[in-house]
Order: structure tokens, then C-alpha cells, then sequence
């Protein structure tokens, strides 16, 4: 699937843009602040009903008020219909999204329009808390496993039930009842994810060997309880604990995709540029897993590629995304000879907030 025509009205500094986007590789340069990274973020927002950068809808709003608009047309690779027309509003403080003229829920969107990005802020993937990796986990399980999203909403739901009992010390009587939905639920989402992850690995190891040239390395998923214990256990030998804390202590919610180099987390151990190379292999591999599974490749956004990059890591990168067979919208400050060798594509100038192609 593509995007065959993106527009926006009022996104942070653009003030209105249209473009037909080439079915395979786009590439926006311009000087800093111009708005490369806000347009790469418009068309995320058309694919996750969220900002990448983590701001609220309201902060997206440019300077002609609190409202904002991202239109796009997905084609889907080789029937030649007309596409999905896809729109993604906010005003008066609510977002809206529809698809074909009607209303549709954000998750329609987001499973219509697959889209990963690989921007220099990502660096948190593999830095920050494990909410973060059990986001980039739970969103390839999301896509590859229609029964994902209804389990995990079932899941979240008697966690919040079961936490409400225990914040008002509700009898044991009460908790045992909370207990049966949520242990059906995190069971299969543990499962799930697991799955998931057996097949992702593969591809994986293929991409970090490509990209980064290693293997020595692991990735390990905890489940978010004790190992030893299935969950229905764990949840009685912590009952007492969790009455303390007034919170359900172990479960899902509080999985881990631990990555390792060797003996060393990497967290700690790998240099700025490895760890871009191995954010490129987890989004990629994720890609390709999707692509297998549901025979269309995602989007893929990558913002400022030659950052942080030297001439090796920069041509491996390269040379993996000549072989992607999804769209690519790519940003940079300027045309090196790394990216002169994807071009043949689109071009597109980003200039203060206005973008124009090359034949424009
Ligand atoms: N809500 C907003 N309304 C208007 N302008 C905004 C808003 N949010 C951010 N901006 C401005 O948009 C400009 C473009 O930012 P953006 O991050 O898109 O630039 P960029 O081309 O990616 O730059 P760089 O190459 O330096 O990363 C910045 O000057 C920023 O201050």
C-alpha cells in the first residue's frame, strides 16, 4: 500500500501543503527548522492518530488557531482503484478521523495505514523504560494478530477494575472475581507477544547482522511475572503485596523486550550511531515480519537519515532501504553522496513551512 496524495492545513509550521507523493522513495531536504520533521509527522499522525514526538493534538496546531487538518489517499499496490481517502482533524479540542467520508475509530486508522519511524528521538526505544519497547512490541503484535487489540482492551480493563478493588481494600471475595478476567486476558497476551517475538527473531538477526555487522546479541522477552509461576499463581502469591501497594504489581503491563550485546545491556554499552543502526534493524525487521504476514510492506518514515551515521553505518543503511519494497519518506539537511544513491524518487524542497517538488 501507498500514499499516493497527502495534504495538510495548519500542522506546527506548515501552513498548508499538497503533494503527490512517488509510490516509492520521497525525499524532503531543507535547512534546519524549515518543517522536514513536522511533515514526517503529519503523515504519522494519518497512520497512528498520534505525534511521534509525543505532543498532544493541541500542540500541533500552527498559527492560524487551535485546529489543524492531514488528508492522504492510500492506494493499495497494483489494483489500481481509486484508494481510501483518509482524514485526520482536530477542532474545538476533539480529533476526528474518517476514512472514505465516514467516521471511522482511530484504531481503523491505524490498522489501515501500517507506519514506522525512525527518527533521532528514538534513541529512547532502547534508553527509556520498557513502556516503550512493549509499545514497539505490542504494535507488530497489533498487526500481525487481529485478536491483539481485543485482548489487550479486555486485559486493561480488569487490571483498572482489579486496581480500583485493591485501592479500596475490596474483600478477597471481590478480587478473586476481578482475578478471572484478567488472568484469561494476560494470559493470551503473553502468548501472543511471544509468538510474535519467535518470528520476528529471524528476521531480526538477519537485519542487526546486515545493518550492524554483529551477532553476539539477544533479545529476550519477560512476561512480566515471575517465570516460574503461571499467572494465576503469581497473582495469588502477590495478592498480599499488591493490597500493600494497592496496585497489581506483576502482569503484562509490565513487560520487558530486554536487548543485550553480549554480556552488556545496551542501554549502556553501544555508541549513538550503533544504536540508530539497531533501532533501523528492530523497525525493519517489524516491516518485513508485516510484509510476510499481510503482503504489503508499511510505510516507512525516517527522519534526518545521515545523522549520527559515518560513511560505513550510512551505505549499510542505504543499501538496505534500495531493497525495501514499501513507500519511504525520508528527511535530510541536505543531498550527500549516502543519499544520492537512493535517489529516484521524488524530490521535494521543504522551505519555511512550504514544500514543493522538484518540477514545481
Ligand atoms: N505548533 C507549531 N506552530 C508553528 N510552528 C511550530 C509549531 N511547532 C513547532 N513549530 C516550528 O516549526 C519549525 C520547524 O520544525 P521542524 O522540527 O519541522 O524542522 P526541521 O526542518 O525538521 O528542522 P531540523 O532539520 O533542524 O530538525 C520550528 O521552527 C518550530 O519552532
Amino acid at each position: 500500500m501507498w500514499l499516493s496524495a497527502l495534504a495538510a492545513q495548519n500542522f506546527r509550521c506548515l501552513e498548508k501543503y499538497s503533494i503527490e507523493p512517488h509510490a516509492r522513495l520521497n525525499l524532503f531536504v531543507g535547512a534546519n527548522a524549515a518543517g522536514k520533521t513536522s511533515l514526517l509527522e503529519s503523515i504519522f499522525v494519518l497512520g497512528r492518530a498520534r505525534s511521534f514526538r509525543g505532543s498532544s493534538a493541541g500542540e500541533l496546531a500552527g498559527p492560524a488557531g487551535q485546529h489543524w487538518g492531514v488528508r492522504g489517499r492510500l492506494q493499495s499496490a497494483d489494483d489500481g482503484t481509486p484508494g481510501s481517502a483518509m482524514l485526520m482533524r482536530w477542532q474545538n479540542g476533539q480529533t476526528s478521523v474518517h476514512i472514505d467520508s465516514h467516521e471511522a475509530k482511530r484504531a481503523e486508522l491505524v490498522e489501515r495505514l501500517p507506519i514506522q519511524v525512525i527518527d533521532p528521538a528514538q534513541h529512547r526505544l532502547l534508553e527509556d523504560g520498557p513502556g516503550y519497547r512493549r509499545r514497539y512490541l505490542d504494535w507488530g503484535v497489533f498487526h500481525v494478530e487481529h485478536r491483539f487489540l481485543k485482548v489487550w482492551r479486555t486485559y486493561e480493563r480488569a487490571l483498572r477494575q482489579r486496581n480500583q478493588a485493591l485501592r479500596q481494600s475490596a474483600s478477597d471475595r471481590l478480587l478473586r472475581a476481578w482475578d478471572n478476567d484478567l488472568i484469561n486476558s494476560a494470559v493470551q497476551v503473553a502468548e501472543l507477544r511471544k509468538a510474535y517475538l519467535e518470528r520476528l527473531r529471524p528476521i531480526l538477526n538477519h537485519h542487526v547482522g546486515r545493518l550492524l555487522g554483529i551477532e553476539r546479541w539477544t533479545v529476550e522477552l519477560q512476561q512480566g511475572w515471575r517465570r516460574e509461576l503461571g499467572f494465576a499463581e503469581a497473582l495469588d502469591a502477590g495478592r498480599d503485596r499488591d493490597r500493600r501497594m494497592r496496585q497489581t504489581v506483576e502482569g503484562p503491563h509490565r513487560a520487558e523486550l530486554r536487548i543485550r550485546f553480549g554480556e552488556h545491556s545496551v542501554r549502556n554499552h553501544v555508541s549513538r550511531g550503533q544504536q540508530k543502526m539497531l533501532i533501523a534493524a528492530l523497525v525493519l525487521a517489524q516491516a518485513e515480519l508485516i510484509r510476510i504476514e499481510r503482503g504489503a510492506p508499511p510505510i516507512l518514515l525516517i527522519d534526518d537519515l545521515p545523522a549520527e551515521l559515518g560513511a560505513e553505518f550510512q551505505s549499510r543503511f542505504v543499501d538496505v532501504l534500495k531493497t525495501y519494497e514499501g513507500q519511504l519518506f525520508i528527511t535530510a539537511l541536505q543531498i550527500d553522496p549516502g543519499l544520492q544513491a537512493l535517489l529516484g524518487g521524488t524530490l521535494f524542497h521543504v522551505e519555511q513551512g512550504q514544500v514543493r517538488s522538484r518540477d514545481d
